[in-house]
């Protein structure tokens, strides 16, 4: 990926870094990238992560998931990131397997998705690296007895994807079940890269090597200065923003396939970074969609936003026939690709005029190389501005709460932390 930075600058905007300022942050970055390097060398527990390009063996996924990929429609059970990543790269690409993700665990939603689905052409993706989650192990339990109702053999379309043990490693073994194991040291929200990401995309047919190449040519930009590599160029600037009053970033894709991907960019961001009362609020829009909803509040509402547009150079393109209204006729001259282009760089101009700062990234085109650097190139951002704010980013304490309270109001174990369930103030407005 590229990455463009000049309307971040204080010469554009405000909030914006000076040249100077900058300077004196790629020393910062300088020690940091010396620690992430350590990390990776070390393997330890969330820098290995950025190992994974050189750790994942795509022959092996390919192998586990060989039998189902003849499936016309695959179910991957998982939340967070054990789902998201998986579903930035599918909902990216094209395959003729229908895909669907069961995160939610809303009744309806589920039901109509297992009533729907041709449960006998249907294989079962089913990811959790802790593999306690309440809401994967739930609808897994849920589908389990769909395939039973329809007298298809789950044991016979279900692959796992786990850690080395917890209850869904026992129910893989006691079914001997096809399984993965999610990597020693890699967080969810990090594992796009590892089987957690790429069984579905396997089941997909999509080109599993491209995908780890792209990653790896990413990894080979990691070097000690923001002006050398695109990813910790991304990763000071939106930092260095943030440090100014942009609390908020809006991860704007000029592409529908990459909608998904702003959904993996706000767990990425928002898990990682949000610690000790820091952290960068991330906002998901799509262009030109949202240019006409949020684009209102981001050009003229509060400063503090900035504004990250992704946009692949490379598109397929289709030409505007030609029209009898004289009016439109600018229209007749053009391609969706270039009302698109036109859309993309009057927007990104709107709001440098208007000083707001933003910033460019691009990749060739969406393909499973390009996307491999985006994915890789995005972690590593991540994982440079967490060094830079001085959390921990392999963490979420925060999420682990919520979990604990969960369990404890089903009667899952005692945890202190239902109990403050009960202890919600009200003040209550009736109709
Ligand atoms: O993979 P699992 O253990 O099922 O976890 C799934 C998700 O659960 C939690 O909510 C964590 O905060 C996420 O980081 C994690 O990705």
């Amino acid at each position: 990926m590229d990455v463009d930075i000049g309307n971040a600058l204080a010469s554009v905007a405000s909030p914006g870094v000076s040249r100077e300022a900058l300077d004196r942050l790629d020393e910062q970055v300088a020690d940091a990238h010396e620690r992430i390097e350590q990390g990776m060398a070390n393997a330890d527990h969330g820098y290995e992560a950025l190992n994974l390009p050189e750790r994942t063996d795509p022959d092996a996924i390919r192998a586990t998931v060989d039998p189902l990929t003849d499936a016309g429609a695959l179910v991957t059970i998982g939340i967070g990131g054990s789902s998201l990543g998986a579903a930035t790269i599918v909902d990216a690409l094209s395959s003729d397997t229908e895909t669907v993700f069961l995160d939610n665990v809303d009744p309806e939603w589920v039901t109509a998705h297992l009533d729907r689905l041709p449960l006998e052409d249907t294989a079962i993706n089913v990811v959790s690296r802790s593999g306690t989650t309440a809401e994967t192990l739930a609808n897994f339990l849920v589908a389990r007895e769909a395939f039973e109702s329809a007298g298809v053999d789950w044991t016979e379309r279900t692959i796992v994807t786990t850690g080395e043990s917890g209850p869904l490693r026992d129910l893989a073994d006691r079914h001997d079940l096809p399984s993965l194991k999610v990597p020693d040291g890699v967080p969810g929200r990090f594992s796009a890269l590892s089987a957690v990401g790429m069984v579905a995309a396997a089941v997909c047919d999509h080109d599993l090597d491209a995908l780890l190449e792209g990653a790896a040519a990413e990894a080979e930009t990691l070097t000690g200065s923001l002006y050398e590599c695109p990813a910790y160029a991304y990763g000071a600037t939106t930092y260095a923003l943030d440090a100014r009053g942009a609390g908020m970033n809006a991860m704007v894709p000029y592409a529908e396939s990459l909608e998904t991907y702003s959904e993996w960019f706000a767990q990425l961001w928002a898990e990682s970074l949000g610690k000790d009362d820091l952290g960068q609020t991330p906002l998901r829009a799509l262009g030109v969609t949202d240019q006409h909803s949020q684009l209102q509040l981001y050009r003229a509402g509060p400063r503090d936003k900035v504004v990250t547009f992704v946009r692949p150079t490379e598109t397929a393109d289709r030409s505007i026939p030609e029209t009898e209204v004289d009016d439109l006729a600018y229209l007749g001259d053009a391609s969706l690709g270039d009302l698109l282009a036109a859309e993309f760089e009057a927007t990104e101009a709107s709001l440098a005029a208007a000083g707001r700062p933003n910033v460019r990234v691009e990749i060739d085109r969406v393909d499973e190389y390009e996307l491999g650097g985006l994915l890789y190139g995005m972690e590593a951002a991540c994982v440079l501005a967490g060094e830079l704010y001085g959390v921990n980013t392999f963490e979420q304490p925060a999420v682990e709460w919520a979990k604990k309270a969960t369990r404890g109001l089903l009667g899952g174990g005692e945890f202190a932390e239902a109990d403050a369930v009960a202890e919600k103030t009200e003040l209550r407005v009736e109709q």
